[in-house]
């Protein structure tokens, strides 16, 4: 059954003919889909349609699958709780799992990135629940990545802390240069963030499309406001409720 997830260099994610099954329920049939180097993209869809089963396939977190999944060696992920380790301080968490010596340098600069210099030495109990996440984004960008899996990340933040942790986001992208598949409930934030916008349902990728819109993000803009509508009405929200045929 398993073909298991196969390690590849060329894109940082190829996947063809990806299927899942819980028992009797298919949840990922027969999916697609290609990741281009660099490439932004924030994958929306209804609750319970397969987007987290499908990150952590990619992530390595399940192999129960059928087809083919080629996945960047170096990839890194970060889910909605940041789930730090209560017994070590933060930098240690930043760098847990990484081979070798501790290097504390190493842990302290990504930290830095983020905002969180100043939190390098305390227990992840001080942090708060927006620098917890950034810590989070911290442990999953000093793995240098090519391609970055992001579940969720901003879901369980305050609006304003939610506000910055997307602009941090789209700041570490925008230097790293790794792919990123952003799971997401929230269209506003694919279309400010993405490059890209998927819609899974039936267990595929349903809608795919490449955005053509300038950053920073206009939310006023007329193809910023369409996009949004089409999504909207893809997930079923508002007007024009597609069937699911
Ligand atoms: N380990 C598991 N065992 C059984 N069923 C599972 C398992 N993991 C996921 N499922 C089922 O697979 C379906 C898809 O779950 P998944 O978490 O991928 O959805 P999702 O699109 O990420 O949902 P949400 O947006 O609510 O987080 C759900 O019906 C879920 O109950």
């Amino acid at each position: 059954m398993a073909t298991g997830v196969q390690r590849s260099v060329v894109k940082p994610a190829s996947v063809r003919g990806l299927s899942r099954r819980f028992g009797d329920r298919t949840v990922l049939d027969d999916l697609d889909l290609e990741i281009e180097p660099g490439q932004f993209v924030a994958l929306l869809g209804p609750s319970g349609c397969g987007k987290s089963t499908l990150l952590r396939i990619l992530a390595d977190l399940d192999r129960e699958v059928t087809g083919e999944v080629e996945v960047a060696v170096r990839r890194a992920v970060a889910f909605q709780a940041p789930r730090l380790m209560p017994w070590k301080r933060v930098w240690r968490n930043v760098i847990l799992g990484l081979s070798g010596r501790p290097d504390k340098k190493r842990a302290v600069a990504a930290l830095e990135e983020v905002g969180l210099g100043h939190r390098v030495d305390v227990w992840p109990k001080v942090l708060s629940g927006g620098e917890a996440q950034r810590a989070s984004l911290a442990r999953a960008l000093v793995r240098e990545p090519d391609l970055l899996l992001l579940d969720e990340p901003f879901s369980a933040l305050d609006a304003l802390t939610r506000i910055k942790a997307q602009q941090l986001v789209g700041e570490l992208w925008q230097r790293h240069g790794c792919a990123i598949l952003l799971v997401t409930h929230d269209v506003e934030e694919a279309l400010l963030l993405a490059d890209r916008v998927l819609v899974m349902r039936d267990g595929r990728i349903g809608y795919d499309q490449v955005l053509d819109l300038d950053r920073p993000r206009d939310v006023t803009d007329p193809a910023f406001l369409a996009l949004r509508a089409e999504l909207l009405s893809w997930l079923g929200v508002g007007t024009g409720e597609r069937s699911s045929s």
